[in-house]
């Protein structure tokens, strides 16, 4: 007996001994490193591969400096990732004008979540992007683009009366003001609330804010009236009791309601704060760094990734604990748009607010929306929905979207997944640009000085932009650009050789490998960009001596939103959204940086972000509050 166990022993240690070799072997990535081997690169440790420098350098610079050594298309070990990278504007260009798929983008919480992430828009591939791609794209044509506008517009209206609010109670003028009154007239004590949370102690202390946090809760609510017409409440201050849903892998849908009083309605007042923290918490615990120690071994061992998909879900740490609360959240939140969208639909609630935008009604309602920073966002959305989010309604295209062979529409879960890619992607990227724009701004008064002196001769004191005034606003498009140009927070994008090999400039890369576009790379290149490191708008504007020297000599250079049949389907949507933002914001305001913040520490990880947020004081540019009006509501009332 006594033999039969040992026999039994020795096995079991044999086995265990062939499987940590065959595991050592495999980390070696032996067939890996020689299918690339006609490529340049850092020299990658076995089962680390670069991940060493990627983590503490962040992969933009460490590619920068990999540019510098080793020309503009390297190999890199991401872990046991391998994958080549390209850093040079005339190849990016050339990678990305082919019709390739994005590599996958895959998370150890399985389930229904891969799946969302598998369909949705940014992750889809072959005849299903073709599909989905179709379905959204009358989203972002003109005339969308402009039923949008006053929705943006009231957006930045309501977040400007914030700031001003705030900087005028710490310059000890009160709450007399207009807006204010209006603003607590209209039953706003959230706002004031957040006033004091952010620091305002009025005429005592400099009130003090992330901006960082302002801007995104402000792009969710301009995703939440564009998209979807409904009322986030995303700018409300989250109430200290609420949390996020309790993370639930199993179930679906709207009937498993998170903890009090939080909810995946969308009429909840602190469903948007909750869906901004949500989203926020998606990004953060996606990275490397910050993420679950068991996307770190799925990293290095991805062999045994079920396993360790396992093991996280059974004893989860703290981090996975937040991204899958963060999911479950925001699965949520778009199964309970899609619900509400079909039961609105099913009452003819769409058909009805179809006739009462042809009456013009939402006109009313969103320039009153501009003029009054409390009542925007309600009357905003109200006029979102009016207009049925029509002609731009997103979920109404989703769902309405067919295979062209088999005539069948999407299922609820491939809805879910466009709903949840808009939420992500129209809310981080465009936030983050708003937020480095404000502190490229702040660290360059004359950049500051040019920007308040086009506003103020376009706009005056008390007007919000229209949809003419944006051509009339260069300077402030060359900002944001610029902004980009520094901190883009799309710092890379990919594409996968899955079809077979690609050539990119003198190297092929075989098939089965991820192209690694680094767009940060391409905006860093001193060959290309005079004075490389220093924020200059003026090399936008076609009139300045430094713009032939960029933008005509290599057009590519500035990329931000990537390139050929695979661009940001949502890149007008988001310019627009932020020329009207800062047009809005800077008409009342400008902000002084809080001390130890330059240069900016930033964090990388899906998208570049900052750190630490973006602290600022706001300083209102006039001593008393303005009522801000909108040109529409002027001459309706001219009338
Ligand atoms: C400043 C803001 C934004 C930046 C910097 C940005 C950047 C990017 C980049 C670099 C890509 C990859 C393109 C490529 O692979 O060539 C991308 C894709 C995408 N973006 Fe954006 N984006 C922004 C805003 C938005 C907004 C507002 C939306 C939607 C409302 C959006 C939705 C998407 C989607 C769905 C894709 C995937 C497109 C596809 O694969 O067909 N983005 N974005």
């Amino acid at each position: 007996m006594l033999d039969v166990i040992l026999l039994a022993l020795k096995g079991l240690g044999v086995l265990v001994l062939g499987v940590v070799v065959l595991q050592l072997v495999l980390s070696l990535d032996l067939i890996k490193r020689w299918q690339l081997r006609h490529l340049p690169g850092p020299p990658a440790l076995p089962l680390l591969g670069n991940l060493p420098q990627i983590i503490a350098k962040g992969s933009p610079a460490f590619f920068r400096e990999c540019r510098a050594k080793y020309g503009p298309v390297f190999r890199v070990a991401f872990g046991r990732s391998w994958m080549v990278v390209v850093a040079e504007p005339d190849l990016l260009r050339q990678v990305g004008g082919k019709l390739l798929n994005h590599s996958m983008f895959r998370t150890l919480l399985g389930g229904e979540f891969a799946q969302l992430d598998e369909w949705g828009l940014v992750s889809a591939r072959d005849e299903f992007w073709r599909q989905v791609r179709a379905a959204w794209q009358p989203a972002f044509s003109g005339p969308s683009l402009s039923g949008y506008f006053p929705l943006m517009a009231g957006c930045a209206a309501r977040l400007a009366d914030k700031l001003e609010r705030l900087a005028l109670q710490a310059q000890g003028q009160g709450q007399g003001g207009q807006v204010a009154g209006e603003q607590a007239a209209a039953g706003n004590e959230g706002q004031l609330a957040a006033g004091a949370a952010a620091g305002g102690r009025a005429g005592s202390e400099p009130a003090r804010v992330d901006i960082w946090r302002e801007l995104g809760a402000m792009t969710l609510q301009v995703v939440g009236s564009t998209a979807y017409g409904v009322d986030f409440q995303a700018m409300e201050p989250l109430p200290a009791t609420t949390t996020t849903t309790s993370a639930n892998t199993t179930g679906g849908g709207d009937n498993e309601k998170p903890a009090a009083p939080s909810s995946s309605s969308p009429s909840s007042s602190s469903y948007g704060r909750v869906l901004v923290e949500a989203c926020r918490d998606v990004f953060k615990y996606s990275s490397v760094v910050y993420g679950s120690k068991y996307s770190r071994v799925g990293l290095l061992l991805p062999e045994w990734r079920p396993a360790v998909s396992v093991l996280a879900h059974a004893a989860p740490d703290p981090p996975f604990t937040k991204i899958l609360t963060a999911r479950t959240h925001l699965r949520d939140a778009c199964m309970s748009l899609i619900n509400a969208w079909k039961q609105q639909d099913g009452t003819g609630g769409a058909q009805e607010k179809q006739k009462e935008k042809k009456e013009g009604k939402e006109n009313g309602a969103a320039a009153k929306g501009h003029a009054n920073g409390a009542a925007a966002v309600n009357d905003a959305a109200a006029a979102g929905a009016a207009a049925g989010v029509a002609p731009g309604s997103f979920l109404g295209l989703v769902l309405a979207a067919r295979d062209k062979s088999t005539g069948e529409g999407l299922t609820d879960l491939q809805v879910a997944a466009q709903v949840q890619t808009f939420i992500l992607a129209g809310y981080e990227t465009t936030a983050n640009a708003l937020a480095f724009a404000v502190y490229c701004i702040a660290t360059n008064p004359e950049a500051e000085a040019k920007l308040l002196a086009e506003i103020d001769s376009v706009l005056g004191p008390d007007r919000l932009p229209t949809e003419a005034d944006l051509p009339r606003l260069p300077y402030t498009e060359a900002v944001f650009n610029e902004a980009l140009r520094l901190f883009p927070p799309a710092h890379a994008t990919n594409r996968h050789t899955d079809k077979g090999p690609m050539q990119v400039g003198p190297y092929t890369v075989p098939k089965g490998f991820s192209v690694f576009m680094s767009i940060f790379s391409a905006h860093h290149n001193e060959d290309v960009w005079p004075r490389v490191d220093d924020f200059v708008p003026e090399r936008f504007l076609p009139e300045s001596p430094l713009y032939p020297e960029v933008a005509a000599r290599v057009p590519h250079a500035h990329s931000p939103f990537g390139f050929g049949s695979r661009m940001c389907i949502g890149w007008k949507f988001a310019v627009q959204e932020a020329k009207v933002a800062l047009a809005t914001i800077y008409q009342r305001l400008t902000f002084e940086l809080e001390p130890g913040q330059v240069p900016l520490k930033t964090a990388v990880g899906i998208t570049l972000s900052p750190r630490n947020g973006v602290w600022v004081r706001p300083v209102a540019r006039r001593p008393v509050p303005r009522r801000v009006v909108a040109a529409e509501t002027e001459a309706e009332a001219a009338k």
